[in-house]
């Protein structure tokens, strides 16, 4: 079996993971589509691309094979000329144009492009400017909005590569990603998955052909059996339930438990690793807002039901019951991120401070500006690597969320 993905925890050795470096797309924010695409601020590119090299630097370091998303797209298309054309045709297809002039014009423009440019282009964004397209019917537009600047919006998300898919065991979820400022992302995915050698016999546990939605930074892999999956502004209930069906049927998953957490739905907290991340087989990072005033939290621990079409949900209302519960483990130490400080709390949050990327058990990346976490992750005996964060912080993740880890030793 030619499978490139084993990824039984969230904090086993990591050997291989996926990023994307920023690129021109990010250039291609302005403060009228900020919010559509899901930035609070224009990030200083040449100073983003620094740190993030910085960030791939420290994984290298640290034993990990960095593989670009960019760099497998290319591979995949450059090698048959049809998959090209295919994926040519979805996204122009997924961005709303049909047959017509425009389409016809942009599938020339982008299809005359060598592949790594072609690739750069689509991450990048087709400006209006670019093409001397004649119009001759409106509905050739892809929507009817003449004030957007680009035929092609950027994707400035993508160095975000939790998201439009997540590993979760020897397989992967394909996610159909809830804004369309990021659905592209796992259209780009999906065509490596299917053709690149590395991935040949991956076993997709849910494609994207959904209309229910799902993120990576909602996917966590507690353990060989369990994972824990965020209730939120990204991921609904519904594609919960379908995926622990999933994983509970099909024989090449070795999960039998689903843990699902509600959580705020919000931007600031938009997926479970901006709130809650794994750090050590009884370490946790969380943000304390995410409980009600009396302390307690929704969470649903889903297991097999009589038959392939039921799950059991056993509801209780504290965490860390229900990790211990899930995790079998008489402790836990749930650290809080800023201390859980009325002020710090929520602004380290807000920079990505409970977002941290185990690379081993008790070991983590993280950014730097979250001092005052990262003083208390030492003081619980956490071996923290600080990553520069200045620019990349603006587009609201952290390490965890630019980062696909592919492959981690088992525990
Ligand atoms: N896993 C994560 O929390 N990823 C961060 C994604 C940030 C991005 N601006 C977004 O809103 O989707």
């Amino acid at each position: 079996m030619n499978n490139g993905i084993n990824v039984n925890s969230e904090i086993g050795k990591l050997k291989t993971v996926l990023l994307h470096r920023p690129g021109a797309e990010v250039e291609n924010i302005t403060p009228d589509t900020m919010n559509q695409l899901l930035f609070d601020d224009i990030p200083f590119l040449k100073i983003a691309q620094k740190e993030h090299d910085f960030f791939a630097q420290t994984l290298r370091d640290n034993g990990a094979e960095t593989l670009y998303i960019e760099q497998l797209a290319t591979e995949v298309l450059d090698k048959d000329r049809a998959v090209r054309d295919e994926f040519l045709t979805r996204i122009l297809t997924e961005a709303g144009y049909r047959h017509g002039r425009t389409f016809d014009e942009l599938q020339e423009y982008l299809g005359s492009m060598s592949t790594k440019d072609m690739v750069d282009k689509i991450y990048a964004g087709v400006r209006k400017n670019e093409l001397d397209i004649k119009r001759t019917i409106l509905s050739d537009m892809a929507g009817s909005d003449a004030e957007n600047l680009f035929y092609l919006n950027p994707l400035p998300n993508a160095y975000f590569t939790r998201d439009p898919q997540a590993s979760m065991g020897v397989g992967m979820t394909i996610n159909r990603m809830t804004f369309p400022a990021r659905q592209p992302e796992s259209l780009i995915t999906e065509f490596i998955m299917k053709h690149h050698p590395r991935f040949k016999d991956t076993p997709i546990w849910r494609d994207r052909n959904h209309t229910t939605r799902i993120e990576g930074g909602d996917e966590l892999i507690l353990s060989k059996n369990a994972v824990a999956i965020g209730v939120s502004e990204r991921t609904s209930s519904k594609t919960i339930q379908q995926l622990a069906k999933e994983l509970f049927k099909n024989p090449l998953s070795t999960f039998d438990t689903v843990l699902a957490v509600e959580i705020p739905h919000n931007h600031a907290m938009m997926h479970l690793d901006t709130v809650f991340t794994m750090i050590n087989h009884d370490q946790f990072t969380v943000f304390p807002g995410i409980f009600h005033g009396d302390g307690s939290i929704n969470t649903f621990i889903l297991t097999p039901g009589k038959n392939e079409e039921e799950v059991e949900i056993e509801h209780l209302t504290d965490l860390e019951k229900a990790l211990k519960k899930v995790l079998n483990l008489t402790e836990l130490d749930l650290i809080e991120c800023g201390g859980g400080d009325a002020i710090i709390a929520p602004r380290e949050q807000w920079n990505d401070g409970s977002n941290t990327l185990a690379i081993s058990p008790g070991e983590i990346v993280t950014y730097d500006r979250n001092y005052v976490t990262i003083g208390l992750l030492k003081e619980h005996g956490i071996k923290v690597h600080e990553i520069l964060s200045s620019e990349l912080a603006r587009g609201r993740g952290g390490a965890r969320c630019m980062s696909q880890p592919l492959w981690r030793e088992d525990l």
